[in-house]
């Protein structure tokens, strides 16, 4: 039977995919069933490495030959799904019935779509404002008609959960009629993580969604805060690009706009990385790829950074947690000091034990305090309480999972993808 739901992650580093049949009619539980998961990493340090989780059955850290891009990434990872004995629910691709694609920019699309050709054209057209991401989204979204025909294509965007945040919030103040025909404005991303940390949260501390209010910080090869009103986003620190807000694997996060002027004299040109279908400049190239963590130490890994005693090193793990606490105390101050947590999550949030320790010791102005003891436990719930006891506020990890939240969507919305 054709049921099998195949949802896709393309970050900016890495390629996750979960494979998820729908629970049975007759059981009580709604979330769809997770039968394996597969991580292909390091595709910005190489070589690329596997991890595949399918029951008790584990691989960690296979080293990958010719695995290069978020496309080459995926084909192995479906050849290694259907290659797996294992997992008989997915013996063929005929079996795949949905594949969920995170895509990053989508513009102001506030909702899942179903890729036909206009919507696969208009994320083309945003590829330039996501440089990293949708290109590559859509590249597998292109194996996906390649290979496996009969599936329906959904993309779930990043972008999408940010929709709520108020105008003079996602405004620039520039030229507006500029801004409108060109349709400048915040956008926000890591949205499909943060619309799944809502829901762990919320239900971690028992509280219904609408009155949840937390400073999320999705801490991965890219980076990003969220201050969430009610449970929905009322400001994050990503803008009209992944680019803005805090630094991450190879991007500077925010800077002086006219730094690149002095950088370079062709920061206006267009760089080698351009083709017919995506236009960037040398300074986007230089801020998105040649930047951040890579620049300041010679490698993407912050867990090795974070590990290192290295000057350079040591540098870039305090600028990181500086630029953190740019966002931590205003969003405190947003949400009036209403706060119900502090939440990490991404790579660098749910494993960077170091990195939470410094970050909410320099916030314990606010009340937050965390118990040094849990906070080196590797988490084993999707959400962890690391605060110490009688803390007045929570300080959280949730283990997000994007491709659970697709997923969990193609289940809700069965019935309008159907009807395309
Ligand atoms: N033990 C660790 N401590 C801190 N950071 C870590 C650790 N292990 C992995 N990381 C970092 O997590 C990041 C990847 O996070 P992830 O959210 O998976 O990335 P992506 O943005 O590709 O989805 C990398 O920078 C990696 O170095
Ligand atoms: C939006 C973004 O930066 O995503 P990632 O961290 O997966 O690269
Ligand atoms: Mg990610």
């Amino acid at each position: 039977m054709s049921n099998i739901i195949l949802s896709i992650n393309a970050g900016s580093s890495s390629v996750k995919i979960s494979v998820y049949k729908s629970p049975p009619s007759s059981s009580s539980q709604i979330d769809p069933i997770q039968l394996a998961e597969a991580e292909v990493s390091g595709l910005t340090a190489p070589p690329a490495k596997l991890k595949y989780t399918r029951g008790e059955t584990r691989i960690k850290d296979r080293e990958l030959s010719d695995i290069d891009s978020q496309e080459s990434a995926f084909r192995f990872i479906l050849d290694h799904l259907t290659q797996d004995s294992g997992l008989p629910e997915l013996a063929q691709k005929e079996d795949i019935q949905y594949t969920c694609h995170r895509v990053v920019h989508g513009g102001d699309y506030p909702r899942s779509q179903v890729i036909d050709k206009d919507t696969y054209h208009h994320i083309e057209e945003l590829s330039d404002l996501a440089p990293l991401h949708n290109a590559p989204a859509l590249s597998i979204v292109k194996s996906v008609s390649e290979l496996l025909p009969h599936a329906i294509n959904v993309a779930y965007f990043d972008s999408a959960f940010h929709t709520s945040i108020p105008e003079h919030i996602q405004t620039y103040p520039i030229d507006q009629s500029v801004a409108k025909r060109n349709k400048l404005k915040k956008y926000g991303f890591h949205g499909i993580s943060y619309d799944f940390i809502v829901h762990a949260v919320a239900q971690h501390l028992n509280k219904p969604k609408e009155e949840l209010n937390i400073v999320a910080l999705h801490l991965g090869s890219g980076a990003s805060a969220c201050c969430i009103r009610s449970g929905r986003s009322f400001d994050t620190s990503m803008g009209l690009t992944p680019l803005a807000g805090l630094p991450g694997a190879t991007r500077s996060g925010s800077i002086d706009p006219s730094l690149m002027f002095h950088f370079t004299h062709s920061a206006g040109k267009p760089s080698r990385a351009s083709s017919a279908n995506l236009h960037i400049t040398q300074a986007e190239e230089i801020l998105n790829k040649k930047s951040g963590w890579k620049s300041l130490t010679g490698t993407t890994d912050f867990g090795a950074i974070s590990a290192s005693e290295r000057e350079e090193d040591r540098l870039a793990f305090d600028i990181f947690v500086d630029r953190i606490l740019n966002y931590v105390g205003p969003y405190f101050v947003k949400l009036d000091g209403n706060v119900d947590a502090l939440v990490f999550a991404g790579g660098i949030g749910e494993k960077g034990t170091r990195l939470r320790e410094e970050v909410v010791k320099s916030v314990r102005c606010l009340g937050f305090e965390i118990d040094l003891d849990k906070n080196k436990q590797s988490p084993e719930q999707v959400v962890t309480d690391i605060s110490k006891t009688g803390n007045r506020f929570r300080t959280l990890i949730c283990q997000t999972d994007e491709q659970l939240q697709m997923a969990r969507g193609v289940l809700e919305d069965q019935d309008r993808f159907s009807h395309k």
